[in-house]
């Protein structure tokens, strides 16, 4: 007898209604037939969505929980639709040494809702030769904390630690050239308009930052994944060398006149970009990936200066419902939502079990139900964050339902 039946499904792509068969954690019957199971969940004729993965997000555990922290983080991840995460870092301590990354496995095996990987800083061979022993889904570099000098070693490091170990020679940078920004950053340092912000970090930083790091990645015969891509010339680079490349919600829907607005709850690195050099919704394409880059600081650290509040916007609980209302004002293809979410992104990290409803693949599973209206309360969510540019929103289309290896973490059907 199965574990589990989900009924009544309609497949992205596919006409009528199917019933999947669950087993320990593995989907082994998709049928148009019935099914019979120990439990059984009619979702009553919404999309059944192979489990999203946002292979971006900061979860703060260890070290800085005030902001987030595993539990509150991955019930945002499973509130919003998303049955993996792939989280960075940048916690305290970084985990850029094996004891630090055993560590943050053991608070997020214990904490985690959903299914979670862990992206490793750098260091030096040695340290990051035993952090393989741990099995990190990526390596992970924020360019605008080093010089040229600094990366050349970095990346070097990591060429001669694929040559060595079993890593596969994954990179996923933060683009932003270091030397740009200081200088612009000094030059508006004294400014009390947060939209200079958005100067200081020109989209210029951006595209020169890329341009650097396909050629450090292709020297050192390192695969390359930029996260947070948000300047259209940087897109257009990064298309013509076929690499791969993930969009945030804010940056896809919001330009820096937000700034205006919002003050400093919309400072985010990269920043906001201005209306005629941003990627926009309509820049999506089969091979675009969400990485939603959910980074929640704390109220009062979101409401110093310009150049001193904390930089980041949470964006699990919002970001599936906000791109299913572009999909319902025929701005977005209804048929690409399951490769932004899941799909692609299980092929760049190699997650060779998920991304695609298919026997013998995860149970994992993201419902969507494209005429749920509502209007998002930041009050409601999950996450520790009490701020979001996005909250007050209408939005048509939302998951109701999210479930990891064949258990139900959310339901809202
Ligand atoms: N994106 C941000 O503005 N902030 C991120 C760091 C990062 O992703 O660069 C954070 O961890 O707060
Ligand atoms: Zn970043
Ligand atoms: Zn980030």
């Amino acid at each position: 007898m199965l574990d589990l039946v989900i009924k009544n499904s309609k497949l992205i792509g596919k006409n009528g209604e199917y019933n999947i068969g669950v087993d320990e954690g593995k989907i082994k019957e998709i049928t148009k037939e019935n099914l019979k199971a120990d439990n059984v969940i009619d979702i009553k004729s919404n999309y059944l969505l192979s489990g999203f993965i946002d292979p971006h997000v900061h979860f703060r555990d260890p070290g800085l929980t005030a902001k987030e922290n595993f539990k509150t983080g991955s019930l945002a991840a499973a509130h919003g639709g998303f049955a993996t995460v792939i989280d960075m870092p940048n916690t305290l301590p970084k985990t850029n040494t094996y004891k630090a990354l055993k560590e943050k496995m053991d608070i997020a095996s214990k904490k985690s809702c959903v299914n979670f990987y862990l992206q490793a800083g750098h260091n030096d061979l040695d340290e990051m030769c035993r952090m393989m022993e741990l099995n990190p889904i990526s390596f992970k570099v924020f360019m605008d904390l080093e010089t040229d000098e600094s990366l050349e070693e970095i990346f070097s490091n990591l060429g001669q630690l694929k040559d060595n170990t079993s890593y596969n020679g994954l990179v996923a940078t933060h683009c932003e050239k270091r030397s740009i920004v200081s200088e612009k950053t000094e030059e508006l340092k004294d400014s009390n308009d947060p939209i200079d912000y958005s100067y200081a970090r020109p989209y210029t930083s951006e595209d020169e930052s890329v341009k650097q790091t396909i050629e450090l990645a292709s020297k050192n015969n390192l695969r390359l994944h930029i996260c947070h891509l948000s300047s259209k010339n940087a897109l257009n680079i990064a298309r013509k060398n076929n690499i791969s490349y993930e969009f945030t919600p804010h940056h896809l829907l919001l330009d820096n006149s937000a700034f205006n607005t919002y003050g400093t709850m919309v400072k985010t690195n990269p920043p906001l970009r201005p209306e005629d050099k941003r990627v926009k919704i309509s820049d999506i394409d089969e091979n675009s990936i969400i990485g939603t880059d959910h980074a929640p600081h704390t109220l009062d650290e979101k409401q110093k200066g310009v150049f001193t509040s904390s930089p980041g916007i949470p964006s699990l609980e919002t970001v599936v419902s906000l791109l299913l209302t572009e999909v319902n004002k025929g701005n977005l293809d209804l048929n690409l939502i399951e490769r932004i979410f899941s799909t692609n992104a299980a092929k760049v990290f190699d997650l060779k079990t998920k991304g695609e409803i298919a026997v013998g693949k995860d149970a994992d599973f993201t419902v969507l139900d494209l005429n749920r209206e509502g209007k998002f309360d930041i009050t409601t969510f999950q996450t520790k964050a009490e701020y979001s540019p996005f909250d007050g929103w209408e939005y048509k289309g939302a998951p109701v339902m999210t479930i990891v290896a064949g258990k139900v973490v959310f339901d809202n059907v």
